[in-house]
């Protein structure tokens, strides 16, 4: 296949450094200078659980001027606007643009490329930008496309099958937006765990905070729920176990336990947004994840008082007037409705 990858870090280099040997046509696009500059020189290198150095055909955005058919949208969801501007006049009749990201990014897309053209994914492979030309992968998780609407379609189906042969197992699925919606609600958790220096297994350990986690996945499974979106369970995590009218301890259990395999299995323990604020000090993606979700059950009147609380204190810590800690998942915990706190207010 011809694939532009547009944002080579993380994901889009793990992505390119296996379709390319594979001998797919890959061009992959960034913003970042010195890693288009490294990865000209020297070749895009993969350390973790692939080890090797792909020759691949690097961009700089600005130098983009040419048709793109298939196009893998690989930058955080904060630059998903800037990144398709000089893209949306280059796809080609039948091209479209596969968003690779978290958050609920498709609406989005298709406002600026046409909701035709958008083609859905999950994913909870992982890993990270090292340095220029260098990306560690952290290991393979699941991999899904499927069209918003749901239906079945050659484009997606020939996505998972070119996926499954030369990256990693994937599926085309009718039910894309229960999966994104899902990975938005475990999101919301990872989000919280970022607020703390501690890795997210040990930290979806502390018994304390379950509550206030499991109150955070299910505001947002409540709100796809009220939108008509079926979540789905991802790597054995289910948000709809959640939102029961009971509480079932031995599948909430179950849950964690599964998040907690996944995160120990790729041998690191930080998410994305953790890293954004601890190590880069920069913006992260929260306005993408939460923020739409809590303005969806806002249209929808409903209360999601730690989402919002979760807003409020990424917000802060970005901007360096909120202290990371435990006292930010206390704070989100004295939030969280329970018998002794019927209405979850602030204690
Ligand atoms: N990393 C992970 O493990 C996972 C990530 N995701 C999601 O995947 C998406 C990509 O994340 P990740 O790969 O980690 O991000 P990275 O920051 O590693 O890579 C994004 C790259 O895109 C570049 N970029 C920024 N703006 C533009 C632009 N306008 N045009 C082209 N390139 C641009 C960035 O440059 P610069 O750094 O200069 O901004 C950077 O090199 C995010 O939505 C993330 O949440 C989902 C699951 C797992
Ligand atoms: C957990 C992971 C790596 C993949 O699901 C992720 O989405 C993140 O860190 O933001």
């Amino acid at each position: 296949m011809k694939i532009h990858i547009i944002g080579a870090g993380a994901i889009g280099g793990i992505v390119a450094a296996h379709l390319v040997p594979a001998g797919h046509d890959v061009t992959v696009v960034d913003a970042n200078e010195e890693h288009v500059e490294a990865i000209k020189a020297n070749g895009l290198t993969l350390t973790g659980h692939v080890e090797r150095t792909v020759a691949v055909r690097a961009l700089h955005i600005s130098e983009l001027d040419e048709p793109l058919s298939t196009v893998l949208l690989a930058v955080k969801a904060r630059h998903t606007g800037a990144a398709l501007e000089p893209i949306a006049p280059l796809l080609t009749g039948d091209g479209y643009v596969v968003s690779m990201q978290n958050g609920l990014e498709e609406a989005k897309i298709g406002a600026l490329v046409g909701e035709e053209r958008v083609v859905g994914s999950l994913l909870t492979f992982g890993g990270y930008y090292a340095s220029p030309g260098v990306i560690h992968y952290m290991g393979p998780g699941t991999l899904l496309v499927g069209e918003m609407d749901g239906r079945p379609s050659a484009r997606t189906q020939e996505l998972a099958d070119t996926f499954t042969r030369d990256f990693h197992q994937a599926e085309a699925t009718g039910n894309i937006a229960g999966a994104l919606w899902s990975k938005a609600a475990v999101g919301a958790a990872y989000i919280a765990t970022a607020l703390v220096d501690e890795d997210v297994p040990v930290i979806f350990g502390w018994p304390e905070y379950r509550p206030m986690f499991e109150a955070l996945v299910a505001e947002v499974a409540g709100v796809a729920a009220a939108v008509g979106v079926r979540c789905v369970a991802l790597d054995g995590f289910d948000p709809a176990v959640f939102t029961a009218v009971s509480r079932d301890a031995a599948r909430a259990d179950a849950a964690w336990k599964a998040q907690q395999d996944y995160w120990r299995a790729h041998g690191l323990g930080r998410t994305g947004v953790w890293r954004d604020l601890a190590v880069h000090h920069r913006q992260t993606e929260v306005d993408q994840i939460v923020g739409p979700v809590v303005a969806l059950a806002r249209e929808q009147g409903r209360d999601v008082p730690l989402l919002t609380g979760l807003l409020d204190l990424v917000h802060g810590a970005e901007q360096g007037t909120v202290e990371r800690g435990t006292a930010c998942l206390d704070h989100l915990a004295s939030l969280t409705k329970s018998p002794t706190n019927p209405k979850g207010t602030t204690a």
